[in-house]
């Protein structure tokens, strides 16, 4: 299926409904020895979108994002982001790709090591020549922008709180100013009232920033508050694409006890 047209600018490609996507898989699938997460996988992310990424355990969500990122490999399909594709991409035009990518990974993996300024400027000192000055005025603008305090620069992750290291983590895959950001369970082990204020973040970030985000969550609260569009990931493809209000009608078992299950009303 592909219902991709034209280049659009910046080389992303134009789908038929005309929103300019910036991240599509086509056929992928993955596998390990002889079992298979995913099988011929189709998905589109379109450019400004937060798009929730659901699905049961272990059905492979972590994995799909692990193979968008090129850390898993995959045994067929095409994977293609800000309109390259990535597997005829040169190491210089992955390097650009990955520029233009931020990702935070479920339980934050931050370095331990390293303080939290540190870990902000990881990415930086990997991708770009700027100097020391200039990293740590950025690390501290970094650390605003996720509502964390100056003096959490010098703090190392042990010092922190779950919240405070989940927003350590969003400042460091904000780092090179993406236009995209993967999002691991971003709210897992969070308080409801932190998983709110980290989701309204997420929203704020998405608004002023333009970034396009995708974020595999398990969190209702979080589909329902800033997901414009929801994918179900299941029988190792994505089931169903669409707005909350398709996840409701949909007559899918697994959807339908996901999204009108008796976990799902509790929350109306
Ligand atoms: N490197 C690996 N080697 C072998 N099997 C793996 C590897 N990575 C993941 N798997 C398997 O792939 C399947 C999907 O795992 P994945 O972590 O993507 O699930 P998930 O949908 O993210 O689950 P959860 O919601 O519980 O985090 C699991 O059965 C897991 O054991």
């Amino acid at each position: 299926m592909s219902e991709l047209q034209q280049p659009a600018r910046d080389g992303q490609t134009v789908p038929a409904g005309g929103r300019p996507v910036l991240l599509s898989a086509r056929g992928v699938t993955v596998g390990f020895g002889s079992k298979l997460i995913l099988e011929n996988l189709d998905l589109d992310v379109y450019r400004g979108e937060v798009l929730g990424f659901v699905g049961g355990s272990g059905t492979g969500k972590s994995v799909l994002m692990r193979t968008i990122l090129g850390l898993t490999p995959r045994r067929a399909g095409q994977i293609t982001v800000f309109g390259q594709d990535l597997d005829s991409a040169t190491p210089e035009q992955r390097n650009q790709i990955e520029r233009r990518w931020g990702v935070l990974f479920q339980q934050g993996a931050l370095f331990s090591s390293l303080t939290v300024k540190q870990n902000i400027q990881v990415p930086m000192r990997e991708y770009t020549g700027l100097s020391q000055v200039l990293m740590d005025e950025l690390a501290w603008l970094k650390l605003e922008l996720v509502g964390l305090p100056r003096d959490a620069a010098d703090k190392y992750p042990s010092e922190l709180s779950g919240g405070m290291v989940k927003r350590a983590s969003l400042a460091r895959a904000l780092a090179l100013d993406p236009d995209l950001v993967f999002l691991d369970e971003p709210t897992s082990g969070l308080d409801p009232i932190g998983a709110a204020a980290f989701d309204n973040l997420i929203a704020k970030l998405r608004e002023t920033l333009g970034l396009t985000v995708y974020m595999v969550t398990h969190d209702l609260d979080s589909l329902h508050s800033i997901c414009d569009r929801i994918a179900v990931l299941g029988e190792r493809r994505v089931l169903l694409a669409g707005t909350i209000e398709d996840m409701m009608a949909s007559d899918h078992a697994w959807v339908k006890s996901y999204f009108r299950g008796e976990r799902a009303l509790r929350r109306v």
